[in-house]
């Protein structure tokens, strides 16, 4: 999979240069090119964003810097191929394990992480013309820009590419992943030493008994989703029942 992400502050996106996608980029597994927007501004200030039309607070990113970063990504990319443009937005659609899936299948995605009040419209549009684009949200707060979205999703991606998890049981459990605890968030997890300032591991971890082991698990993941995500309950009773049904 190749990666760009153009962005005003390229600094932001130095994790991608360690661990999961560091890794998984010096194996030849991710090839990712981080570009400055203001590469594709001429003036002294090399200004990107101007006052919003209509009025309003703060700034809005002007479109011709985008474009240009656009046309310029695309052209050094593999002949006759386009990118999926994916936008990080507070108004996008909500990043979720099944996004991340859908794009990890895709061979080359571009994010435009943006700050102030967001990118001139018309950037989006005219991208659409030529290229697949999603917008996407990683949730409902208040951010000073796209750039960690961008780190949240590479990441969330990269560990779905063929190969770059070492130990493939690793998706198996992740809260979300499809499979017998999917839609469940995780239980509580353990390792040595036995006992740790008084607090022993629960027994039935020591048991090796591992069909007790699984329902404990399950139980625990489930009171924990009952706990934090009620909402994630009705999905995963839903999911269950689905399943007893087809496999009736
Ligand atoms: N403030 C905010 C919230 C979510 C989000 N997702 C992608 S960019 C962004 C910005």
């Amino acid at each position: 999979m190749r990666i760009d992400v153009v962005t005003i502050f390229p600094e932001y996106l130095e994790p991608l240069n360690i661990s999961l996608v560091g890794k998984a980029r010096a194996r030849g597994q991710l090839d990712v090119h981080v570009h400055d927007l203001r590469d594709w501004t001429y003036d002294v200030h090399r200004t990107v964003d101007d006052s919003p039309y209509g009025g309003g607070p703060g700034m809005v990113m002007k479109p011709e810097p985008w474009g240009e970063a656009l046309d310029a990504v695309i052209g050094k990319g593999p002949a006759g191929e386009v990118p999926t443009l994916v936008v990080p937005t507070p108004s996008g659609r909500p990043f979720t394990q099944e996004l991340a899936q859908e794009l990890a299948g895709r061979p080359w995605l571009t994010f435009t992480p943006a700050r102030y009040e967001g990118i001139d419209r018309r950037v989006i549009e005219e991208a659409a013309t030529r290229m697949p684009v999603v917008e996407v949200s990683i949730g409902d707060y208040v951010l000073a820009g796209g750039e960690v979205a961008v780190l949240v999703m590479v990441e969330a991606i990269a560990r779905l590419l063929p190969g770059v998890l070492g130990n493939a049981e690793s998706h198996r459990d992740d809260s979300f992943a499809p499979g017998a605890m999917a839609d469940l968030l995780e239980g509580p997890v353990y390792t040595k030493p036995a006992e740790w300032r008084g607090r022993t591991v629960p027994d039935v971890l020591l048991s090796g008994n591992h069909g007790r082991i699984a329902r404990w698990r399950r139980e625990q993941a489930f009171a924990r989703t009952l706990a934090n995500r009620p909402d994630l309950v009705a999905r995963w009773q839903y999911g269950a029942f689905d399943k007893k049904e087809r496999e009736a």
